[in-house]
């Protein structure tokens, strides 16, 4: 861990329900987070009843590229901020493969998302195949670049995830050695956008994080905190995550 304060975040995917809602909110009361922070983001619809117990960072899973308009079923920034979002999710890999999100659409989220005052959360990693082939530096300085090149002024407004592919839902989390070098290579490939930005920005890893494994992840040099997915739906054990952040 390091200089920059860390952050560890839940992404609940399509989980969850006002009584996890409420059980890891009574959790996160008990416990003083001044040198964390605590970011939750669970389905939109639970985004307001988050912002009511006042107990954490609210973030949502996506966002429209449009301000408002007819785009039936969308959510734009203004909506996700009035319903208490203060970050946001862009670039899962989920949403790029499943739901074919092009970097040209996540740039366009980007911008929405920061040109409205949300923080977005950027995740990119590689897969299988790439690792592999040892495509992963590769593959990140391009994700990187779709968004940064344009826009390094995006970089001291951004949260960036790393978040390789093959570790995510797996139960086979990146080594601490093989995400350090991960997160170095993605603070050198923004550094040469702006090495002042890159220096400060938050990376975090996600990929099968657990209780057992984040403390030694979250101690690396370029590991800020982390995103977690499965074990965020554990109460108790996205509690004990969040407490190894705290070094
Ligand atoms: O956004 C979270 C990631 O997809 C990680 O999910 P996971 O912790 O279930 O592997």
């Amino acid at each position: 861990m390091t200089h920059r304060k860390p952050l560890v975040a839940a992404n609940w995917k399509m989980n969850g329900s006002q009584a996890l809602l409420a059980e890891i909110t009574a959790l996160l009361a008990s416990t003083n987070w001044s040198k964390i922070d605590v970011l939750l983001c669970p389905p939109a619809t639970l985004l307001p009843g988050l912002a009511a117990t006042g107990q954490c960072l609210i973030g949502a899973q996506n966002i429209s590229q449009f301000s408002s308009g007819a785009y039936t079923g969308e959510l734009s920034a203004s909506l996700l901020m009035e319903a208490g979002a203060q970050y946001v999710l862009i670039g899962h890999s989920e949403r790029r493969t499943l739901f074919g999100e092009s970097d040209e659409l996540l740039a366009a989220k980007m911008q929405a998302a920061i040109g409205h005052g949300l923080t977005p959360v950027f995740c990119i990693g590689e897969n299988l195949q790439q690792r592999q082939q040892e495509k992963t530096e590769q593959v990140l300085a391009k994700q990187l670049a779709a968004v940064y090149a344009a826009h390094p002024e995006f970089i001291a407004k951004s949260v960036i995830a790393y978040e390789p592919v093959w570790a995510i839902g797996t139960g086979e989390a990146a080594s601490p050695e093989q995400a350090q070098q991960a997160h170095a290579s993605i603070r050198q490939q923004l550094a040469t956008y702006d090495a002042k930005a890159a220096a400060a920005v938050r990376i975090l890893y996600g990929g099968s994080v657990n209780g057992k494994n984040a403390a030694e992840l979250f101690a690396q040099q370029d590991i800020d905190g982390g995103l977690v997915g499965g074990a965020s739906l554990n109460a108790e054990e996205f509690f004990q995550i969040c407490q190894s952040a705290k070094g």
